[in-house]
C-alpha cells in the first residue's frame, strides 16, 4: 500500500529548511560539563543532520538556510558541499550575526544534555524573500523543523516555503524538533507548531513534543492515537510518534498503526537519534518500502548514530545500515 505519493520526476529528492549550527561534543565522556575540557567540532542543527543523513543514503539533497559570514559559517558551507548537498539557497548573513553553538554534555549514555548558545544567530535571520521557489518546486520533499518557527524573520521564511511546497505538490515533512530555549512561551509555541502542522503530509515527533502541541487540547491520557487522528483531518497521511528506546509508532490516514522496536546499541550518547531515525525512515518511504520496513531502517540508523560520538558525521550510508541490521540479526551487537 502506498501511503504517500512522492512526485516522480524532480531534480532533488529532499530539501530541508532551517538551522545550520555547530555541535561541540564533549571528548571526555561520562563527565559533567563542569569537568569537561575538550570538545570536537561537527556541523549540527537537526534539519542539517537529517539532510546529511539523506545525502549519505544516496539522495539528491539541498538546504535552505542562513549562515554567519565568518569562519564557522564557512566550515558549515564546506562540510555541506563535501557531502554533496546543494547549497545554492544557503545565504550568508552580513549583519554580524553568529553561528549557533550546541555544547553537549555526556554524563552517561542515558544522561546527556545540550547547552545552547543561540543569541543573535544567523539561522533565525533567513527571510521569506530569500527562499527560492524553484528549488522547492524541483524537490520531491521539503522538510521543515520546528525551531525555525521560533522567531521572525525565519518564521515567515518557513511559512513561505510551506506555501511554495503546497503550490507545487512537494511532499512536506515536519520534524517537530522542539527546543524550548528558542521560544518565549508555551502558548506561542503551540500556536505556531499547530499552524505549520496543518499543512504537512508527514509529521514526526516525540510524545513530549506532541504534548507541547496539545497545550490547548484535551488528551489527558497522552494517547498517541488521539494525537495522530487530529492531523488526518488536515493534510497528514502519516504521523510518527517516537518513544526513545521503547521504539516508535506510526499512524496512517487509513486508520492503521505500525510499531517498530529499537535496535540494540552500544550507546555513547542519545542525541542525534531522532535525526538519524528521520533520515532512515524517509529514505525507506521514498524507496516505496512498507512503513514497518522504513521505521525499522530508521531505527537501525538511529542505533548507529547513538553508538557514535557525533550526529552529522556519523550518519550512515546504505551499506552501513544494511551491515548493522545483519550484525544485529546475527546477535553480534550487545546492547550497553
Ligand atoms: N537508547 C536507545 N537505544 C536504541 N535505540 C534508541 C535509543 N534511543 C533512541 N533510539 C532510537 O531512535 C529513535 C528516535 O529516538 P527518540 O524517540 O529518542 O527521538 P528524539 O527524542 O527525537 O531523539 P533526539 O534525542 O535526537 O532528540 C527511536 O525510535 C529508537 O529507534
Ligand atoms: O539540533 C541542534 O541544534 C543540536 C544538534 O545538532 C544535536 O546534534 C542534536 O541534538 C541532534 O538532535
Amino acid at each position: 500500500m502506498t501511503y504517500v505519493s512522492f512526485p516522480t520526476t524532480r531534480k532533488k529528492d529532499f530539501t530541508a529548511i532551517g538551522r545550520l549550527c555547530i555541535d561541540l561534543n564533549a571528548n571526555e565522556i561520562n563527565r559533567p560539563m563542569e569537568e569537561t575540557m575538550t570538545f570536537t567540532k561537527y556541523v549540527g542543527g537537526s534539519p542539517a543532520n537529517i539532510t546529511i543523513g539523506m545525502s549519505r543514503l544516496g539522495m539528491e539533497t539541498a538546504f535552505i538556510g542562513k549562515i554567519a559570514g565568518d569562519q564557522m559559517g564557512r566550515f558549515i558551507q564546506s562540510y555541506l558541499e563535501k557531502n554533496g548537498i546543494d547549497i545554492s539557497n544557503v545565504v550568508t548573513d552580513h549583519t554580524g550575526a553568529v553561528t549557533g553553538l550546541a555544547f553537549t554534555e555526556i554524563k552517561s549514555p542515558t544522561d546527556c544534555s545540550i547547552l545552547m548558545y543561540r543569541d543573535n544567530v544567523a539561522d533565525l535571520l533567513l527571510q521569506a524573500s530569500e527562499v527560492q521557489e524553484q528549488l522547492i518546486a524541483d524537490s520531491k520533499v521539503l522538510l521543515i523543523s520546528g525551531t525555525a518557527l521560533a522567531q521572525s524573520p525565519s518564521r515567515e521564511a518557513v511559512i513561505q516555503a510551506l506555501t511554495y511546497a503546497k503550490k507545487h505538490g512537494t511532499i512536506i515533512v515536519f520534524d517537530l524538533d522542539y527546543r524550548p530555549y528558542t521560544w518565549t512561551s508555551d502558548e506561542e509555541t503551540a500556536v505556531y507548531y499547530n499552524l505549520a502542522a496543518e499543512k504537512c503530509d508527514i509529521i514526526l515527533g516525540t510524545r513530549e513534543e506532541f504534548d507541547m502541541m496539545e497545550t490547548f487540547e484535551h488528551n489527558p491520557e497522552h494517547s498517541d492515537q488521539v494525537t495522530a487522528q487530529k492531523w488526518f483531518d488536515f493534510s497528514a497521511n502519516i504521523v510518527v510518534i517516537k518513544h526513545g528506546k521503547e521504539g516508535s509508532i506510526a499512524y496512517t490516514r487509513e486508520g492503521l498503526s505500525h510499531r517498530a522496536n529499537s535496535y540494540p546499541a552500544q550507546v555513547v550518547k542519545t542525541f542525534g537519534a531522532g535525526d538519524s531515525y528521520a533520515a532512515g525512515f524517509l529514505y525507506g518511504l521514498m524507496q516505496g518500502w512498507t512503513i514497518e520496513r522504513s521505521m525499522s531502517y530508521g531505527s537501525a540508523a538511529a542505533s548507529i548514530v547513538i553508538s557514535s560520538h557525533s550526529c552529522s558525521d556519523a550518519m550512515p550510508t546504505v551499506e552501513q545500515v544494511n551491515e548493522y541490521i545483519e550484525r544485529c540479526d546475527r546477535g553480534e551487537i550487545i546492547p550497553s
